[in-house]
């Protein structure tokens, strides 16, 4: 691979420029021409980018032979299978995309064969998203390590309790190229002290990873429902990269460059989540509904900042931020499974195998994480609908007491 710097007179017409340095290239493919007044630097990255010294116009070429960018998603729930209908059309549509995309199956038996199976004759997940045809280029992998093969690209995908059992067998047998996105809603706790999940994916791989978060319930997205998204990212060109497997007129992803920040907005509006359907479950009405939605946003924020100095407060009005903690509010299976909670007064346990069909709850498990750093920081009373929530999950608070310690 080369790097080609070129100085170029910045006042030149586009033109001129651009047929000088045509010429010598002609033999490439020359994919991108974008202007920018990004501060020079070169990379010698596929696909490779020049960037023409004090100039301000960079030129996005890919040599013949350029490795296709291969991508795997890593997960196959509900949400993994939805994005799987998007990625795998648009894979199709771009010559920079391998048109195979392998998808991690954590294997089961369904109808008396094994769900890849399935998978891979009826193009449909029929467990976890019934009813919607995934492009035959999506191929069902049991086996990890074969899935990600060659994988220049990986959508982390999976529920969040899940993530450090699946990065301990990745460890060290992934593509040199490849960087990774998560779309998982969640947080880790498991080495003491609060990390991302990305984070956790980043140094147990030592790879650079972005974020894609929104207000995207499965189900509605995989119905081709207009809805928006959130890429976080430190690395601009990943970021882009991802962006393009992902983005759709129906599904529009924005791009910002606030990991922490959108990251724990998917992971924490699953917890005022929980405290919405704790209202539904008393019958409260709307307006309880929206003062909850209203106070746990503000705890969310707290939090995130607290946390992660460099969040942004803009980030907070993505979709990754409000958006989807309404949507969440209303539609979500967080929510549906603590009104059951309320009015049935059966575990969440009980109520997660009886309702979700195989699908993980996020939020419960993330109030008890989102605790016991609280705890370990003597927060708690900063905090009192995040800890109410808590402990009408895990100490046998009555559910009304919400709103009486908020
Ligand atoms: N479903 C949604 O609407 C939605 C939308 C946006 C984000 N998310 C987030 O995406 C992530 C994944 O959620 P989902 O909805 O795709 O999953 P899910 O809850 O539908 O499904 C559970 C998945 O976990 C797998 N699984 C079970 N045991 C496992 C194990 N031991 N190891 C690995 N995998 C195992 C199952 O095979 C299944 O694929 C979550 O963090 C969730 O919050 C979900
Ligand atoms: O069904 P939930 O509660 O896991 O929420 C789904 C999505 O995260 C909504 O954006």
């Amino acid at each position: 691979m080369s790097v080609i710097t070129r100085s170029v007179n910045n006042r030149q017409p586009f033109f001129t420029f651009f047929s000088a340095l045509a010429s010598p290239i002609t033999h490439w493919q020359i994919h991108r021409c974008t202007l920018h007044s990004a501060p020079v630097y070169t990379r010698s990255r596929f696909p490779l980018k020049l960037t023409l010294s004090r100039s301000t116009y960079t030129l996005t070429v890919t040599m013949p032979g350029t490795p296709k960018e291969k991508v795997c998603l890593i997960g196959s729930g509900n949400w993994g299978s939805a994005i799987a209908k998007i990625v795998g059309r648009n894979v199709l549509q771009n010559h920079e995309y391998d048109n195979e995309v392998r998808m991690w199956v954590y294997e089961e038996i369904v109808q008396g064969q094994r769900l890849t199976e399935l998978i891979n004759t009826r193009h449909e997940n029929v467990k976890y998203l019934p009813d919607v045809k995934l492009p035959e280029n999506i191929v069902a992998v049991p086996d990890l390590l074969q899935s990600v093969e060659g994988a220049t690209l990986l959508v982390f995908v999976i529920p969040h309790q899940f993530v450090k059992g699946v990065c301990e067998q990745l460890k060290g047998k992934i593509h040199h190229n490849a960087r990774a996105i998560s779309l998982i809603k969640g947080v880790d706790i498991s080495k003491g002290g609060l990390h991302l999940i990305s984070d956790l994916i980043k140094e147990n791989l030592d790879i650079d990873v972005s974020v894609l978060m929104g207000a995207n319930i499965a189900s509605e997205v995989a119905m081709e429902n207009f809805c928006e998204s959130t890429i976080g990212c430190t690395d601009r060109l990943n970021g882009e990269a991802f962006w393009k497997i992902f983005h759709t007129p129906y599904f529009r992803v924005a791009i910002v460059d606030d990991v922490a920040g959108v990251e724990l907005c998917g992971a924490l509006k699953n917890v005022v989540a929980i405290g919405a359907g704790f209202i539904d479950g008393l019958k409260m009405g709307e307006n309880s509904k929206a003062a909850i939605i209203r106070i746990g946003l503000m705890e969310m924020k707290k939090f995130a900042k607290t946390f992660y100095s460099g969040v942004k407060d803009e980030t907070f009005f993505e979709s990754c931020g409000v958006a989807d903690v309404i949507t969440t509010c209303f539609g979500g299976r967080n929510r549906r499974v603590a009104e059951a909670r309320v009015r049935t007064g059966k575990s969440f346990e009980t109520l997660e195998k009886e309702m979700l069909n195989g699908q993980k709850l996020q939020g419960t498990l993330t109030a008890k994480e989102v605790n016991e750093i609280l705890r370990t920081k003597n927060m708690v009373e900063q905090f009192p609908f995040f800890t109410a929530v808590y402990r009408i999950c895990y100490e046998g608070l009555p559910p009304k007491s919400l709103v009486e310690v908020i």
